[in-house]
């Protein structure tokens, strides 16, 4: 299969510093909310690659559940691979892909558990079906078929049918706090715009232009 002529056209007028928020979480807000303006589907999936001490990366996609100034917050299985390429190298890099719109957003940085009151408390948010698939997946073990996965989803929907489904202890937040976030934004002829903003020992915020 030759897939030398698929070249997307990008269009979007130039981005200049002048046009960006001097704080990239203000800055990530904008474009994310443009991106469900746009109506991007799942516009809070990110990948986000992970590698561990055998130094071969892996990736996957993942929700953006929250974000603010302290860093974004996705919930997993704490026994999944990622989990333990996060111990044994707690650093991560996500990217937020909107081809659509011509845009990207790549996050690096520390990568550490959130608080179990806060997991907790996302826990308790979710659907019923969601707490209890929670409690089904040995995330990332192999496994012989669908229908054990489904006998188990009935079996653990049978136990909690009543009441409250509890709070697994190996399922919670991670937070990527970041230390560099860029921006990519597509431009004719290959002319992207990429603004990268890197976090400096004070913990301010500087912005370079990159070659695209
Ligand atoms: C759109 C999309 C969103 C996903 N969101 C999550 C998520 O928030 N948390 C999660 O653990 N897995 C999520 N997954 C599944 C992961 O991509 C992955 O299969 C799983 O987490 C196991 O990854 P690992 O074996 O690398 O740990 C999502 C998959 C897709 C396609």
């Amino acid at each position: 299969m030759d897939l030398s002529e698929i070249r997307g056209k990008y269009t979007t007028k130039g981005l200049d510093i002048p046009d960006l928020d001097k704080d990239p979480v203000k800055q990530f807000e904008t474009w994310f909310q443009d991106a469900i303006n746009e109506q991007m589907p799942e516009p809070n999936a990110m990948m986000l690659a992970t590698v561990g001490k055998d130094m071969m990366p892996s990736v996957r996609a993942v929700l953006l559940k929250t974000f603010d100034e302290k860093g974004f917050v996705f919930f997993t299985n704490y026994k999944s691979k990622k989990a333990r390429q996060i111990e044994e190298n707690p650093k991560a890099s996500s990217l937020f892909s909107w081809i659509p719109m011509e845009r990207q957003i790549k996050i690096e940085g520390s990568i550490e558990k959130i608080s179990t009151a806060d997991s907790l408390k996302y826990f308790l948010s979710r659907p019923k079906g969601s707490q209890i698939g929670a409690w089904v997946s040995h995330q990332s073990s192999i496994i012989t078929s669908r229908s054990l996965l489904e006998q188990k989803f009935d079996e653990i929907k049978r136990k909690f049918v009543k009441g409250e489904v509890p709070f697994p202890d190996f399922w919670g937040g991670y937070i990527i706090k970041p230390v560099r976030i860029e921006f990519w934004q597509g431009g004719q002829d290959r002319l992207h715009d990429r603004f990268l903003y890197e976090k400096d020992e004070q913990g301010s915020w500087t912005i370079t232009r990159l070659a695209p």
